[in-house]
């Protein structure tokens, strides 16, 4: 396809620097409150980075800044060299690639499992009346390649409503990946999973990096070294450190104002 014809949707973001995301000097505010402080982050294309900090440290409201649910006061946010994503909305962000997995699974619990991926391919195409008809055969490899990601392939007639909380964790996964994104922000991915229901999820995480890029959202920190590359502590809305977990848990000023307080790493 010749570029003048592409919209920005099948453009993408232009990673040619290695960066997907840029935020720079963002800072949100609630009556005077700041959730977000003058805050620095970039996300590399590809990679998969773990964000971590107390509870209120900010990192709901980064996400939502990132997807354009809250406006920041001040501040620049980057989608590739590009996409300013201050000038689009929610539901123009999605279009451009960066997909939200919120901490609550959300699947259509009547629907089988691959009827809500059907239902996610067909709603990024926004053809809700032809809902069950006229899969292309490039959608229907999607849905294997999706079912076969996900772990779900054998469970691919079954309804939602039968799944495991890991399972409908995964099914969310999947559904948004039948949008196919870049940017990839989960929240929670382990909250009420067992053991191996979150051994399984790091696989998954891990294996989604490289094609997508994935910024997780995570307290419990066994999860958190088990696939983190680069961690970024959150402290009072600002980066408090960046670096390998190891970095990070020798890290003097981490221990003292998280680590330490949770007690757990
Ligand atoms: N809509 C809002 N109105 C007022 N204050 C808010 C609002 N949203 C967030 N805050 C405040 O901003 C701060 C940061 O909240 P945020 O939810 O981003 O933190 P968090 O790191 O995600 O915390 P948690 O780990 O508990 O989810 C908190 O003190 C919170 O009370």
């Amino acid at each position: 396809m010749r570029p003048a014809m592409m919209t920005p949707e099948q453009t993408g973001p232009d990673t040619r620097h290695g960066m997907i995301l840029y935020m720079e000097n963002v800072s949100v505010s609630f009556d005077g409150f700041k959730a977000l402080n003058d805050l620095n982050l970039y996300i590399k294309e590809g990679e998969l980075r773990c964000l971590i900090g107390a509870n209120g440290a900010g990192k709901t409201t980064l996400m939502d800044v990132i997807t354009g649910k809250t406006r920041p006061d001040t501040g620049t946010v980057s989608y590739g060299q590009q996409f300013n994503l201050l000038q689009h909305n929610e539901e123009q962000i999605s279009r451009l690639g960066i997909g939200r997995k919120f901490q609550k699974p959300t699947v259509f619990e009547a629907l089988s499992v691959k009827d809500n991926l059907y239902l996610s391919l067909k709603m990024d195409k926004g053809i809700w009346t032809s809902l069950w008809h006229n899969l292309s055969g490039e959608q229907k490899d999607d849905i294997d390649r999706i079912l076969h990601t996900i772990g779900l392939t054998e469970h691919r007639d079954r309804p939602a409503s039968v799944l495991s909380h890991g399972q409908k964790q995964w099914l969310e996964i999947g559904m948004l990946l039948a949008a196919k994104p870049k940017l990839l922000l989960v929240d929670e991915p382990v909250a009420g999973m067992t053991v191996s229901e979150a051994e399984r999820t790091a696989e998954l995480l891990t294996s989604l990096a490289g094609e997508h890029s994935v910024v997780v959202v995570e307290h419990d920190m066994g999860f958190v070294r088990s696939i983190a590359r680069t961690v970024t502590v959150l402290h009072q809305g600002s980066v408090l450190a960046e670096g390998t977990m190891d970095a990070i848990q020798s890290d003097p000023e981490v221990k003292k104002v998280y680590l330490g307080e949770e007690g757990n790493a």
